[in-house]
This record gives structure tokens, C-alpha cells and sequence, in this order.
């Protein structure tokens, strides 16, 4: 059922991004015909398919539809097609030039074991058992957007490249604000990550952190560790972390990182959030953390949960809808439970019979969409 109240713009993007997008379209129409919970969707090319259709990674309309939307539904970009295209034409400048204009500065990561993938993680069984943190990175500054930037050659022959790492106290205190507002929902505790001890950035960062702590969120416990100690950290004893709050870089990073703590990068959704306007709204984009995939696209294999998380975040942080979040969320965690794996899943190169003998289920994208609304159905 349409509801013209709520209006999603759905950018699948290139790689395996339509393939787990398709699936979520799945869970979509079970929400709209099922809980009544319908959206007005816009569909348009971003990435790769947008350059193949007007020759821009992103095209102006594209963004002035996010703008407008209440939120958008992301695939993923890039692919070899298009690696050596100029870069400011290459694929991901759509995706950066989103976040941007939407000023989307903080973007939840969150990192969740499920019990049934325990063993699906490359780490100890007891290392990674419960975990649960979120990761919250700072989405529309840094490095990623830092001027002068660029590759010049120098009256000696020689090539340069140059990016700026910049960081203002404004940035830093509002993405800090997210992570100690958040922390006060769960275990209250955050770690701050940046390298103060060799960059200014990072001093930065440092006392802003510190200092808005002091002001406003005293209650809140408050860490401080270098980047490359907390990605050790995270694999030695990552329990230790509640909230991780770190820049745009290294947050990229961790990230991915802290995928493999719960079996596959294919298990990682995001939400990237503006600022409240004054009626309460934010701008916002979801997506998986991982990319386009290129080694999978197009053989059926590629894991869709981070996906459809990402569409159950975006019932939570932008619609308000927290039980049919849960709902779908419980869906994802039942399926698993039920030994469903697509490849990412099945570690150490369990072939279709060591699986099945472990009661695993081997299956594709559609299958695993299948299984979701089949357990959606079940459910409710
Ligand atoms: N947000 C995005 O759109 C985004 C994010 C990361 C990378 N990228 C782009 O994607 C392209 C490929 O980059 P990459 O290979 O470094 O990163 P990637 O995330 O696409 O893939 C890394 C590895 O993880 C696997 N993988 C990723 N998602 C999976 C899923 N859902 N199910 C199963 N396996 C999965 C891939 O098969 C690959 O082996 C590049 O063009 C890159 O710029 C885009
Ligand atoms: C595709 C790329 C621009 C992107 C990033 O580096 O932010 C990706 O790696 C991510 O994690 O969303
Ligand atoms: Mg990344």
C-alpha cells in the first residue's frame, strides 16, 4: 500500500548492488501489503549506471530527489568498467557528492554477532560471542574532501598527489554529540579514535572530544585511543567497545574491519544522518558498508542482509517504526538461525555436503530474500 506521507528514493546502484536491492523490494511490498507500512518510491541510476546514462556519476536531479526524499535506499557503486575513468567522473563521486549535499556528518556502523554466525567470524567463538558495538564515523570532511588535493607534477619530472586532511572544531563536536547521545541508549560508554600523537587533526579531535564531554556529557563514560591501537584492539578483545566515534578515514577502515567480528562484510548495514531540522526530520542515506562487489556481480551468490538492515535501520532513524525494525531484524537473526548461508557466511571453505552435515543451507541472493519473508510471514 502506497502512504504519499513517507518518500524513499532507491538508488541501486552497479555490482550487486540491484542484486540485494531486489531482494529488500521483497521485504518492501511484505511491509506495505502486510503492515501497512508503504512508501512513495522514486528509482533512479547512481555510480556506474548513471555514467552509462547521462554521463555523470551522479546527475543534479538524482540529488535534488534525495534532498527532497525522506530517505534514500542505497545499493553500491563502482566496478572495473569505470576505474579509470578522470576522478571526479569515477563512480564513488556520486556517492561522496550525496553524502555531501545531504550533509550527511554521521554515519552508524553498526557491528552485531548474531549467535548463529559465532562460528562464521575468522576470530575465537569466545572473542566475538555477544558482540555488539556501533561504529560512528564522521561522513563529510577529512580527508575525503580536505583542499588542495590533486595530482600535480613537479619541475623535476616527478608526480605528486596530495590529499588534505582537515578537520574543523564544528565538525568534530556534532558527530561527537551523535556518539555520546547514542551511548546514552546503550552501555554509555565511547571511545574516541584519531592519532593526536602525529596529527594535527588528531589534537584536535582530541580535545574537542574532551572538552564537549566535560560541558554536556559528564555522564558518559569517555576514552581516548589511537587509531591503529584500536584497530588491534578490535580483534584482540573487541567486547572492550561500546561506542567507537572516529573520523571519516579511519572510520572507513575500522569498519570493514569490524565486519569480519561478525562472519562477512555482507553482514554490515549503515545509516548516514544529517542534523535535525526544526520540525525533528534529518536528511538520510542507508546502505551496506561494502562495495559493488565485482568478483560476485552477477553470479546470485551475494549475501543481501546488510541490505535489508539497512532498509530496517531506515524504519527506525528516519520512520519511527522501531517494531517493524525489530521485526525484521528478528527475521535476519531466525533465517540464520535456521542455518541459511549464502557463500560469504560459510567459512573455511565448507563445500555444499561439510555444510549441509553442519545442518547449514547453502543458498543464493533470492533464496536468502525468500527465506526473509517466508520468516516475516511466519512472524506475524
Ligand atoms: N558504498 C559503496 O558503494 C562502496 C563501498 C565500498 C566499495 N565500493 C566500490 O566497490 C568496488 C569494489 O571494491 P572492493 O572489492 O574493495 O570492496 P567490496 O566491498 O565490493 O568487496 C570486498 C570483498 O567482499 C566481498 N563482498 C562484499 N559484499 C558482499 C556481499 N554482500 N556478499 C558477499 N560478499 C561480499 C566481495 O565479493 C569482495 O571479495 C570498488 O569500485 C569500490 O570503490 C563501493
Ligand atoms: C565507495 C567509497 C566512496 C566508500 C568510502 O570510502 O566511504 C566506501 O568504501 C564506504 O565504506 O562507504
Ligand atoms: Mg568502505
Amino acid at each position: 500500500m502506497a502512504d504519499s506521507n513517507r518518500t524513499l528514493l532507491v538508488l541501486p546502484g552497479d555490482g550487486i548492488g540491484p542484486e540485494v536491492m531486489n531482494e529488500v523490494r521483497k521485504v518492501i511490498a511484505w511491509m506495505g501489503k502486510k503492515r501497512a507500512v508503504g512508501f512513495d518510491i522514486k528509482e533512479d541510476a547512481v555510480g556506474g549506471a548513471a555514467l552509462d546514462k547521462h554521463g555523470l556519476p551522479v546527475s543534479d536531479d538524482t540529488v535534488k530527489a534525495a534532498l527532497e526524499a525522506d530517505a534514500v535506499l542505497f545499493g553500491s557503486v563502482g566496478g572495473p568498467k569505470w576505474d579509470t575513468l578522470p576522478f571526479e567522473k569515477k563512480p564513488e563521486r556520486g556517492l561522496l557528492r550525496l553524502r555531501k549535499e545531504m550533509d550527511l556528518f554521521a554515519n552508524l556502523r553498526p557491528a552485531k554477532v548474531f549467535d548463529a554466525l559465532v562460528d562464521a567470524s575468522t576470530l575465537k567463538p569466545e572473542i566475538v560471542k555477544g558482540l555488539d558495538i556501533m561504529i560512528i564515523r564522521e561522513l563529510t570532511s577529512g580527508v575525503y574532501f580536505g583542499e588542495p588535493r590533486g595530482i600535480k607534477t613537479l619541475p623535476n619530472g616527478e608526480r605528486e598527489g596530495v590529499d588534505t586532511q582537515r578537520y574543523t572544531s564544528g565538525e568534530i563536536r556534532r558527530v561527537c554529540a551523535v556518539a555520546f547521545e547514542l551511548a546514552r541508549k546503550r552501555q554509555n560508554k565511547v571511545c574516541s579514535a584519531e592519532k593526536a600523537n602525529v596529527m594535527h587533526t588528531g589534537v584536535l579531535w582530541r580535545d574537542e572530544a574532551t572538552k564537549l564531554h566535560k560541558e554536556s556529557y559528564g555522564d558518559v563514560q569517555l576514552s581516548h585511543m589511537y587509531a591503529d591501537a584500536l584497530a588491534m584492539q578490535l580483534l584482540r578483545w573487541p567486547h572492550q567497545f561500546d561506542v567507537i566515534v572516529t573520523d571519516n578515514l579511519f572510520g572507513d577502515i575500522l569498519s570493514d574491519e569490524a565486519s569480519m567480528l561478525t562472519g562477512s562484510l555482507g553482514m554490515l548495514p549503515s545509516a548516514s544522518l544529517g542534523a535535525p531540522d526544526a520540525t525533528g526530520r534529518r536528511k538520510a542515506l542507508y546502505e551496506p558498508i561494502h562495495g559493488s562487489a565485482p568478483d560476485i556481480a552477477g553470479k546470485g551468490i551475494a549475501n543481501p542482509l546488510a541490505e535489508t538492515m539497512s532498509y530496517a535501520m531506515m524504519l527506525r532513524y528516519s520512520f519511527d517504526l522501531s517494531s517493524e525494525a525489530d521485526l525484521v531484524e528478528r527475521a535476519v537473526e531466525n533465517v540464520l538461525a535456521a542455518g541459511y548461508r549464502t557463500a560469504d557466511l560459510l567459512t573455511g571453505g565448507l563445500d555444499d555436503k561439510a555444510a549441509a552435515a553442519k545442518g547449514l543451507k547453502k543458498v543464493g541472493t533470492q533464496e536468502m530474500g525468500d527465506a526473509i519473508v517466508k520468516e516475516l510471514d511466519r512472524l506475524v
